[in-house]
């Protein structure tokens, strides 16, 4: 039901339960935390893409298999899932929702989780919870507070109003449009921006995003992590390019330009 690609370095994931708009199940959930477990360490995947099947990106909850659980199960579910978005929120590479189409409910928790949002014209959001007289279960609105204004936050989780991804970009909650055509095409060509560029530097910036924002850190201190991670890739010492390597490619580079002018 979640099916897998690694295409240049990115591994794309997607939700393909498309007669139910990809509604995640418990198995789906299985699969995602399996999935963001084995390309956690891969040297192979350096960003992951979370799409979905056919016209949608994902309609939340499976609202038929959750209805069958009692109380417990469905708190031990819901227990299970806030950890699965907990761990993507947290992951030490990009993370990107590919918003194919309409995102409500979960499949907008799921979406507020990842590190970037990008969508096409035709897509709607919504976190619709409110409308059948829940809230969000998966922690949902503690990523969309970080990533909005409170008012404005507030305004989407309270009303359940479902809005473009012309006005979610215009709020700031999906970072990119491309063209309805091509779409997955247009998506993989920005993420290779990041997916060409050394994986030990990529690690090291997210280490630094996670850190931007906790608490216990100083902003000295975080600055002095900055500088020392930094050092770290300098020296070579996560198997990077070492502090000759790194002059080396300048000064080629530079002996190569001089060349050509002559
Ligand atoms: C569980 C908690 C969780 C949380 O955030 O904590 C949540 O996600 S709560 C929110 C749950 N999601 C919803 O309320 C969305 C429900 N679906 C829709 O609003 C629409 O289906 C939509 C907008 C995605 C698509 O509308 P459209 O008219 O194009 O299609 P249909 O409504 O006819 O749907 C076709 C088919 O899919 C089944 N379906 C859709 N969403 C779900 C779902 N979330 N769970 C289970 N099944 C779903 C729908 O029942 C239809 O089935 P069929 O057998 O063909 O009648």
């Amino acid at each position: 039901m979640i099916k897998t690609e690694i295409i240049g370095n990115i591994g794309v994931l997607t939700l393909a339960r498309p007669w139910v708009h990809n509604a995640l199940n418990f198995q789906m959930f299985k699969e995602l935390k399996y999935y963001l477990e084995k390309w956690r360490e891969d040297q192979d995947v350096k960003v992951i893409v979370l799409t979905g099947e056919g016209e949608s990106f994902c309609s939340g909850g499976d609202l038929e298999e959750f209805s069958q659980l009692s109380k417990e199960e469905i708190a031990d579910c819901f227990k299970q899932i806030k950890d699965i978005l907990l761990a993507l929120h947290q992951y030490p590479k990009p993370t990107v929702a590919a918003l194919n189409g309409t995102a409500v409910g979960g499949g907008c928790e799921l979406a507020s989780a990842c590190d970037f949002r990008l969508a096409h014209p035709a897509v709607q959001l919504g976190f619709v919870q409110i409308r059948l007289g829940i809230t969000t279960g998966w922690g949902g609105a503690n990523y969309l507070f970080k990533l909005l204004s409170r008012q404005k936050a507030l305004e989407l989780l309270l009303s359940g109003e479902r809005i473009s991804s012309i006005e979610a970009y215009k709020l700031g909650l999906i970072d990119k449009i491309f063209p309805t055509e091509d779409f997955l095409r247009h998506v993989l060509a920005w993420c290779r921006r990041f997916a060409c560029q050394p994986l030990d530097a990529i690690l090291l910036y997210k280490q630094t995003a996670q850190q931007a924002d906790d608490p216990r850190f100083t902003l000295s201190q975080k600055i002095t992590l900055e500088v020392e991670r930094c050092l770290k890739v300098w020296g070579g010492q996560l198997g990077g390019p070492s502090l000759s390597a790194v002059n080396a490619s300048f000064f080629t580079k530079k002996q190569e330009k001089v060349v050509g002018r002559v």
